[in-house]
């Protein structure tokens, strides 16, 4: 039956995705706490750190487990090689650490863990593993670790991001979003406690602190939201599943976008211009990574417009899960010129 397709790749993936936040909330607990020294810069000067390389891994093992009749291949952001360097070998211990905790953790989530801790060689070989090219034909995983890594380093928003692409179409998305609470209402009292504490510097997130995981399967017309389990403990996580929209709100003078926080990432001033002309007339929401497509597709904002500067070429991890969760929630996609987004293009690129 048509709608059973890829059931059982979306149970993995979501458990897979609650799981990889569990690791993300502890990491991000360290480092904002006090580990700084462990954030690293890329050659284009953006973050990476022990969670965007402990998602990987973790990611990878589990879904060579699962699907390894499949000859998984998955196309995803993070290499190994600062990590291979001589002088982070207390970094990659971190990160093996840090991704034998995420797998002891298993069972909580449904999913079978190794029957012994992973070594310094599998943990490198399972992210490693991650180099396919993508392209229009087969089928292959798509991996943001950690989207959003200089939001995440900030203590702010960031996602994790898993999207299951097939002959060029994004045919599952999942979303993982573990400071973006089931509910708006409750951001904006985290954000009003967030300014009231950010003279600490201690974690700001407290235990009542919620965050969700966001999943849809292409042509099911629906899309998907459930709490946290970490949040929730083992208790019934699956069962609080919700049904999301998009908003209904059709009135630009009514409707809120959303764009990124980051002025390099894309020009604020060109999309308060085209607001402007539009009639859009409220502040923009500007939040950092993927959050920003959750937010569309349970409706808490409208718009979401990021226009990159001239020569940026996108990648189809900053995009995939989103996309088709926006999609079954009745939204609609587009590039700047009106067209679907193309993920058949290979690793590194969207039109
Ligand atoms: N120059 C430039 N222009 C456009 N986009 C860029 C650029 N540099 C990076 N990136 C990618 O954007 C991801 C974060 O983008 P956001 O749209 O969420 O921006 S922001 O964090 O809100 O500022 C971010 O994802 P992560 O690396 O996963 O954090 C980047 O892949
Ligand atoms: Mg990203
Ligand atoms: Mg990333
Ligand atoms: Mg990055």
């Amino acid at each position: 039956m048509e709608t059973e397709r890829y059931s059982k790749e979306l149970d993995v993936a979501v458990r897979l995705v609650q799981m990889a936040c569990s690791l993300c909330q502890r990491v991000q607990n360290e480092l904002v706490g006090r580990k700084r020294d462990e954030i690293k810069s890329k050659d284009d000067d953006s973050p990476v750190t022990v969670a965007d390389w402990g998602v990987q891994a973790t990611v990878s093992w589990v879904l060579s487990q699962y699907f390894s009749s499949d000859n998984v291949s998955i196309v995803a952001e993070e290499d190994i090689e600062t990590l291979s360097k001589k002088d982070n070998s207390s970094l990659l211990e971190s990160v093996v650490n840090s991704v034998n905790a995420c797998l002891a953790e298993a069972p909580t989530f449904g999913l079978e863990g190794p029957a012994k801790a992973l070594g310094i060689q599998e943990v490198l070989e399972a992210i490693s593993r991650c180099n396919s090219n993508g392209g229009p034909k087969g089928k292959f995983w798509v991996l943001d670790p950690v989207d959003g890594t200089l939001g995440f380093v900030r203590g702010d928003q960031y996602a994790v991001a898993l999207a299951l692409i097939e002959d060029g179409e994004v045919i599952l998305g999942v979303l993982g979003c573990p400071n973006y609470p089931m509910k708006k209402a409750w951001l904006n009292y985290h954000q009003r406690y967030y300014r009231l504490m950010s003279n600490l510097s201690s974690p700001v997130y407290g235990s009542w602190h919620k965050g969700c995981v966001m999943y849809a399967r292409k042509g099911s017309g629906e899309a998907w939201m459930q709490p946290l389990v970490h949040d929730y403990g083992n208790f019934d996580w699956q069962n609080r599943a919700q049904k999301i929209q998009v908003s209904s709100i059709n009135d630009p003078a009514l409707a809120t976008f959303c764009e990124p926080v980051e002025k390099t990432n894309s020009s604020h001033s060109f999309t308060a211009g085209l607001a402007h002309s539009v009639g859009v007339k409220k502040q923009p929401l500007r939040v950092y990574s993927m959050v920003k497509y959750a937010a569309i597709a349970r409706g808490d904002a409208e718009i979401f417009m990021k226009f990159p500067r001239a020569g940026y070429k996108e990648k189809i991890w900053d995009h995939a899960a989103g996309v088709v969760i926006i999609q079954e929630a009745g939204g609609v996609v587009t590039d700047a010129g009106g067209r679907p987004l193309d993920f058949s293009r290979g690793s590194l690129e969207t039109p």
